[in-house]
């Protein structure tokens, strides 16, 4: 279907996960970049100028002469929605005045997940949770504007993985990760290089929290009349997470374990079978940021990897490897995902791309 471009405004722009924002948003089928907000550092100044540019792709010419403005909502007025990669020390509060201004905010920032009237989107796994945007505007009194965040970068990782399972095979019962997390999703300058060279850390400030607590409110439903969010509420889900930072550029490593609620337990081949026969949403819906697969089963036994396969599907899809039987619960994987584009900024967009599908963007 062709419709006019919609206007989108990009908050954090400058940033690491801004800049996939724009690498994304530059050349979509729907959106047209219309304004850029950061910093007072950076408001006023020719968005080429302050970026520090890290992909390998040249600033886009659309955005290269677009001045940067400050984070209010007036010069965003005319964005259909705004996407924000905003540092969480001034998300909360710089996003509240957007919503209140009536402009719909898709945040990567941590500040809302746990709101009860947020859907904590992860566009592979629960577009439904959109229904949530009509209650949450009614309860604050707003006709336009509302709040969608999308996950921790972690937690994205697991719970695309964890979603094909629980199609396949029903809830899960107890799940315990360990991930390799990549130093861009510190942002930028980020992770000394004295700390991370020749070194792994074995802490990431409030990581293993989130992931243990997302999950639950990802994988579980929306409350009858779609007043919220039940967080698993019916089949409580165990999650236990430990959390690791590794000299890798982009692209986190997760070892999960999974243990199902039912007794009897799929075969490798079946659970392997629900893997690679994962069909969202998002891809039915033709969302053109949607991977091709949303979960790609590799078969050698070293994958896999972040250098060799954070780049499928333009970074969009889990990479799943190393399916096999488990000593303490049901069955193991490694999968990984790219952070900075289905773990922050492609998860924004997709979920974008679904609230257009589904009339909530306009
Ligand atoms: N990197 C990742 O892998 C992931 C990040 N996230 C989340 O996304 C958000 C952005 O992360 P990331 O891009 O890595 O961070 P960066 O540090 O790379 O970028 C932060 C952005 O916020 C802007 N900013 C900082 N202070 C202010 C302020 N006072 N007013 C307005 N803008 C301000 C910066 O502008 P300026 O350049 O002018 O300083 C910059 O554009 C964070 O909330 C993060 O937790 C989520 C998932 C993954
Ligand atoms: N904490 C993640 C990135 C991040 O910013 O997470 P969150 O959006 O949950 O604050 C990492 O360091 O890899």
């Amino acid at each position: 279907m062709s419709r006019s471009p919609i206007k989108v405004g990009i908050l954090g722009a400058t940033g690491t996960v801004g800049q996939r924002f724009i690498e994304l948003l530059a050349t979509h089928p729907y959106f047209e970049i219309h304004a850029l907000g950061a910093s007072a550092r950076s408001a006023g100044k020719e968005y080429a100028q302050v970026t520090k540019w890290k992909l390998s792709t040249p600033v886009p010419e659309s955005v290269r002469k677009m001045v940067v403005q400050e984070c209010v909502p007036e010069p965003f007025k005319e964005c259909g929605v705004v996407f924000s990669g905003l540092d969480h020390d001034v998300a909360g509060e710089i996003e509240d005045a957007f919503r209140t201004a009536e402009l719909v905010v898709f945040s990567n920032a941590k500040n809302y997940r746990r709101d009860p009237l947020v859907p904590l989107m992860v566009p592979l796994v629960n577009p439904d949770h959109i229904e949530v945007v009509k209650y949450q505007q009614q309860q604050l009194k707003l006709s336009k504007g509302y709040i969608v965040c999308n996950a921790n970068c972690s937690t994205t990782a697991i719970v695309v993985p964890l979603k094909a399972l629980e199609v396949a095979f029903g809830p899960l019962k107890t799940v315990m990760v360990t991930t390799m997390q990549a130093i861009s999703g510190a942002g930028y300058p980020g992770v000394s290089s004295l700390d991370i060279l020749d070194n792994v850390v074995p802490y990431i400030g409030g990581e293993e929290e989130k992931i243990e607590w997302e999950t639950s409110k990802i994988l579980g439903g929306v409350l009858p009349g779609a007043t919220g969010f039940d967080l698993h509420a019916a089949n409580p889900l165990t999650v236990s997470a430990n959390c690791n930072r590794v000299p890798v550029i982009d692209g986190h490593l997760a070892c999960v374990s999974v243990q199902f609620a039912a007794e009897t337990k799929p075969s490798i081949d079946e659970v392997r079978a629900a893997f690679s026969g994962f069909v969202t949403e998002a891809q039915t819906l033709k969302c053109p940021s949607a991977p091709g697969q949303a979960v790609v089963l590799h078969d050698a036994p070293d994958r896999p990897q972040p250098r060799l396969d954070r780049d499928l599907y333009a970074g969009a899809c889990v990479s799943v490897g190393r399916v096999r039987d488990c000593n303490i619960f049901d069955v193991k994987f490694v999968c990984l995902l790219d952070n900075v584009r289905l773990g922050a900024a492609t998860s924004s967009v997709i979920n974008a791309e679904i609230a257009v599908e589904k009339g909530y963007i306009v």
